[in-house]
């Protein structure tokens, strides 16, 4: 049995679901299938997801709302009129979004996940009833119903693992199960979402849960490429790769998949494979535990994240162990996490996602860690992309890091951080974001020369 996901682009209007009813219908073995909140139709059209986020917004601000609210009933309203659905259904879709300010909130966080995950909830009711007027015996099924209880973290939560065997009661399921992604519900049954983009991670999570011997994540391109193909032209398709190879990618900008939704997958050791709604019968990428790497190519792919920054300390006779307890200490009172904390002998980094960060948080931090310190020297730089080249081929091999350094330094890409040794299959490096096409340019056509 399989679990299938549908992206926001697979549902983004009628033509992208008309052929999500299809792939459903071609195989009888998709009992499981995720929805996204209908995303992009164009270049420059705005995600239903995004526009509850505004609405949220303008529902603290006590806004108007009618615009927005227009918009995001508009986007079901195209797909129910297209399958001809009984005017009951956009009616209560309708009656659901306008509803969502009168609900009770323990505070705006909570109001925030409710209003975002309203976009996948919607489109799953919506989903279900296309699925039935097109013959398929299908059941819309909440995330409450399903067991799906996460952490209290309301627009970050995470699964608890009591969750699976709930889930596990479904397995055996008669009907097409329609499930939303991206949300589930706290023990006090109020709604979280996981991170943006986490509509993947329920698929996981189902997948895991229903024991299925396959997630497929349907999306918009035939495969995962190298790189990411809006910066290089024709990258080469990734069509194997291990668990790892794509957590790594995925944490470091290859956003077709979130890095999250691999945990699931790799403890149930379910066959994740990234397919293209729009060309379906093209074999797509499959991610597994393990793969035969080619000699030829040890590197699978090169990756870019943009929105970091780094906190540059110095101080001479530094003590390793009590500088980063007393930096690890101010940034858990402000609840502020790191990412990598490269240090020599009198100088130390921490890098950090930028947008926890405002100006009064970083005034705060500065003077916080200056007490705590007193360092020599200490700032901040902002706008660093970390740049990563990941392969499984590159475990035991020799002369990687100096052909992606060569090519770099060709390019005049200054490097302010390198991490290799963290894991034998990748190395990072801490770039100007400004570099960041260039550089990823650079080692693609140095690790796949030729193609
Ligand atoms: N290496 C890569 N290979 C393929 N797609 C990539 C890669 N890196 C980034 N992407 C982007 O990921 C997009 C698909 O992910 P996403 O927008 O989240 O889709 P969905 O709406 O299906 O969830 C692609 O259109 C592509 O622009
Ligand atoms: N709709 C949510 C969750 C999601 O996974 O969306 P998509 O499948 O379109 O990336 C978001 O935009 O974050």
């Amino acid at each position: 049995m399989k679990v299938v996901k549908f992206g926001g682009s697979s549902l983004a209007n009628a033509a992208q679901v008309s052929k999500v009813v299809s792939i459903i219908k071609s195989d009888q073995a998709r009992r499981f299938v995720i929805v996204s909140a209908p995303g992009k139709r164009f270049d420059g059209d705005i995600k239903v997801t995004d526009l509850l986020i505004q609405y949220a917004n303008a529902t603290l601000k006590q806004q108007p709302t009618e615009t927005i609210t227009g918009q995001i009933i508009a986007r079901y309203d195209e797909i129910a009129t297209a399958f001809n659905l009984p005017a009951s259904v956009i009616e209560g879709i309708k009656q659901t979004i306008l509803s969502l300010p009168d609900q009770e909130y323990e505070d705006e966080t909570y109001l925030m996940a409710a209003f975002k995950a309203h976009g996948e909830k919607m489109n799953a009711v919506l989903f279900a009833q296309v699925l039935q007027a097109s013959g398929v015996r299908a059941k819309y099924l909440d995330p409450h119903d399903a067991g799906l209880v996460v952490t209290d973290s309301p627009n970050d939560a995470e699964i608890e693992p009591s969750s699976y065997q709930r889930i596990y009661a479904w397995a055996d399921s008669s009907v097409v199960r329609v499930i939303p992604g991206f949300f589930g519900y706290n023990t006090q049954e109020q709604i979280c979402t996981f991170s943006r983009g986490g509509s993947d991670i329920t698929g996981a999570i189902i997948a895991r849960g229903v024991h299925a011997s396959r997630y497929e994540n349907f999306t918009d391109v035939d495969a995962i490429y190298a790189a990411n193909p809006q910066v290089v032209s024709h990258p080469i398709a990734i069509h194997n790769m291990t668990f790892r190879e794509m957590r790594e990618l995925a944490y470091a900008g290859f956003s077709v998949f979130h890095d999250e939704a691999l945990i699931p997958a790799i403890q149930g050791d379910i066959q994740v494979v990234v397919k293209n709604t729009n060309h379906p019968s093209q074999r797509g990428t499959s991610i597994m535990s393990h793969k035969r790497v080619n000699p030829a190519y040890p590197v699978s792919g090169i990756a870019s994240s943009p929105g970091f920054c780094g906190i540059y300390i110095r101080k001479y006779m530094l003590d390793k162990k009590s500088v980063s307890q007393k930096i690890l200490k101010v940034l858990a009172e402000h609840d502020l996490s790191y990412e990598h904390m490269p240090s020599g002998i009198d100088d130390l980094t921490v890098i950090m996602r930028q947008d926890q960060l405002n100006a009064d948080i970083e005034e705060t931090l500065i003077r916080e860690l200056v007490i705590a310190l007193r360092p020599d020297e200490i700032h901040i730089t902002h706008d660093y992309a970390l740049l990563m080249v990941v392969g499984e081929g590159m475990a035991n091999r020799t002369g990687i890091m100096s052909k992606a350094t060569d090519a770099l330094a060709r390019q005049n890409v200054k490097l302010v951080m390198v991490n290799q040794g963290a894991s034998e299959i990748s190395m990072m490096f801490g770039i100007k974001q400004a570099h960041a096409d260039v550089a990823v340019r650079a080692l693609y056509d140095t690790f796949f020369p030729d193609l």
